[in-house]
């Protein structure tokens, strides 16, 4: 079985909205409503379970109930991985437990069903997938605003989501780095520092992470030009 796990729980202050991003519409769909609809129409999709800021738990289920495959809302905490964990344990308390999970940010609604799909079969062989977009600007790593080294561009890719993992494997690998938590930004950085094997997958360089205000300029144009 294989359970998506959308991370809604952020408040977007990067963004600067009166309501936190994810609840910023885009021709009259919220942004967390656009994302879910995503995962309710892939085909290896089994269940999905949102998670929600605690402040927000009622518009959060508005936005995303009348999904058949939606199964619960979770609550957040206080940074992107805290939420994905509260979510892990969720799945852990139940009889049956699933055998992936694949984790996206609410705030990506231009996924493409079928990179969803593709990073589930690809975690099935691997362990672990991870969708990313190979970086086509040269790509220096900087220190005090100095250039140390210009890295070899090929060899780099840019983390979107979902990222998708064997359930099992990612809970014990947050569990071995609970106390350091802080010092990830994404669950692949989690599953591979408990020394996981993680493939990438190609993904479109149009799933966007909406971030700061200018990001929902881009995606204005970006939905026109799905339309
Ligand atoms: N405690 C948190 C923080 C973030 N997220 C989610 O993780 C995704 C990516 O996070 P980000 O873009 O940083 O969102 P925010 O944390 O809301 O943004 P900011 O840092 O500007 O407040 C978003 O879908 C956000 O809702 C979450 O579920 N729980
Ligand atoms: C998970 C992620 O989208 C992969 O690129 C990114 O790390 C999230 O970062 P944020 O600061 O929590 O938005």
């Amino acid at each position: 079985m294989v359970y998506a796990i959308i991370v809604a729980a952020g408040e977007g202050k990067r963004a600067g909205f009166e309501i936190p991003k994810q609840f910023v519409k885009l021709n009259n769909q919220t942004i967390l409503r656009m994302s879910s609809e995503k995962f309710q129409n892939s085909k290896l999709i089994d269940k999905f379970l949102v998670v929600s800021h605690r402040n927000y738990v009622d518009l959060t289920e508005k936005e995303v109930q009348t999904f058949s495959k939606f199964e619960n809302v979770v609550i957040g905490g206080s940074s992107r991985q805290e939420s994905v964990y509260n979510a892990l344990m969720y799945l852990h308390k139940k009889v049956n437990k699933p055998d992936f999970v694949c984790i996206h940010d609410a705030v990506r609604p231009f996924v493409d069903t079928n990179k969803i799909d593709e990073s589930i079969y690809k975690a099935k062989e691997v362990g672990g997938a991870v969708l990313a977009e190979m970086a086509e600007n040269t790509i220096s790593q900087v220190n005090n605003g100095r250039i140390v080294k210009t890295l070899e561009r090929s060899q780099i890719y840019l983390h979107h989501t979902p990222q998708t993992f064997d359930f099992t494997k990612l809970l014990k690998a947050y569990q071995k780095a609970e106390k350091i938590l802080s010092s990830f930004t994404d669950d692949a950085s989690i599953f591979i520092h408990a020394g996981y094997e993680t493939a990438v997958v190609e993904d479109y360089r149009n799933n966007i992470k909406l971030t700061k205000k200018q990001d929902f300029e881009l995606a204005k144009c970006i939905f026109e030009l799905n339309s």
